[in-house]
């Protein structure tokens, strides 16, 4: 049966910038675990090559979707002749740090390098996932990740799996602005992840991210007043603060102000894709028995 391959969300526990690149990258320390909340896809595989995207949304063209990016990449990387209907539920808001296109094209890859017979490993999919964005690799891999570089360089980790209340604040923060401002701290001295598994660590985008979108700065005020510690993801604009259980996040998400979007969701070192495609792999077993 066709199945829903699921996109899951991403948090930035937290989020240091230790320098810059000639060209302009910056170089990063963050922490990635994944959430149980996120898009959802499903792919028809064709026989003709085309790749065709059928999702209602009307902010991007389908020609820079990811999805078809990365379906495409991997199409000549592997030389498949099939195509593809793409299907998507778009749930995670856009321009929100939870890196939801980079997600969907990580579910994309993993998932047509399965149903196209590609046969590329883990680590040729994460680098062709690097082409697309700087967030794709971490999705690719499944498992909550120290990263270092420009965020490719990762070492797995195992922090806590709370839960955790995640505010939109109905305004979408571009990676690009956030990164080309000036006022930007780029000299975080570097920590390590023992530092960080002990507590330390902040998100050093949220001085200018706050002062370019108020309703950052408003979402933060507001979470700190049933939480310790309210934190923003990635660039922006999502924040979030941990929960130690399901109802203790449920009972502050009935108080948050109906103009903001915001949902609960578990903390996961594995990723949901990661366990759909090693169920993918277990029925292929049990067909081929
Ligand atoms: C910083 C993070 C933390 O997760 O921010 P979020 O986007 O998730 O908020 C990501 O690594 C972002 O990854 P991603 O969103 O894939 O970024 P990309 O599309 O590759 O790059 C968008 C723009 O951000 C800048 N960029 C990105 C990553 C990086 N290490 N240094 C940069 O300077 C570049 O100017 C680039 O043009
Ligand atoms: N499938 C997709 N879903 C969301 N955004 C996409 C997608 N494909 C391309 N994009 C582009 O990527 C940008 C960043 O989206 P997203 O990954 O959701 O946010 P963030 O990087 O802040 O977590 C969007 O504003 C949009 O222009």
């Amino acid at each position: 049966m066709n199945k829903w391959w699921p996109a899951p969300a991403k948090l930035n526990l937290f989020l240091h910038i230790t320098g810059r690149r000639p060209d302009g990258y910056h170089e990063l320390q963050t922490a990635f675990q994944f959430l149980d909340h996120g898009d959802k896809l499903k792919f028809t595989i064709t026989e003709n090559a085309q790749i065709t995207l059928k999702a209602d949304l009307p902010e991007v063209v389908e020609e820079d979707n990811l999805i078809v990016k990365a379906a495409r990449l991997l199409q000549t990387s592997c030389k498949s002749r099939s195509g593809a209907i793409i299907q998507l539920e778009k749930n995670l808001p856009m321009g929100g740090g939870l890196g939801g296109g980079s997600s969907d094209a990580a579910t994309t890859l993993v998932a047509l390098n399965k149903l196209w017979q590609c046969g590329l490993t883990e680590d040729q999919l994460a680098s062709l996932g690097l082409q697309l964005g700087a967030d794709v690799p971490v999705f690719v891999r499944g498992h909550a990740a120290w990263a270092e570089g420009v965020g490719e360089i990762f070492t797995k980790i195992e922090p806590p799996e709370p839960w955790y209340l995640v505010i939109f604040p109905e305004c979408a923060v571009s990676t690009a602005e956030i990164f080309s401002a000036t006022q930007l701290t780029r000299d975080c001295e570097p920590i390590t992840i023992a530092g960080f598994l002990a507590g330390e660590g902040s998100n050093i985008c949220e001085s200018v991210v706050t002062k370019l979108h108020p309703p950052v700065a408003q979402a933060l005020a507001w979470l700190a007043q049933y939480a310790t510690i309210p934190r923003m993801t990635g660039t922006g604009s999502c924040v979030f603060a941990r929960f130690e259980s399901a109802s203790a996040a449920e009972n502050v998400l009935e108080h948050v102000p109906a103009h903001w979007h915001a949902f609960t969701a578990k903390g996961c070192n594995e990723s949901p894709l990661s366990f759909c495609a090693k169920d993918f792999d277990r029925r292929l077993d049990v067909t081929a028995i």
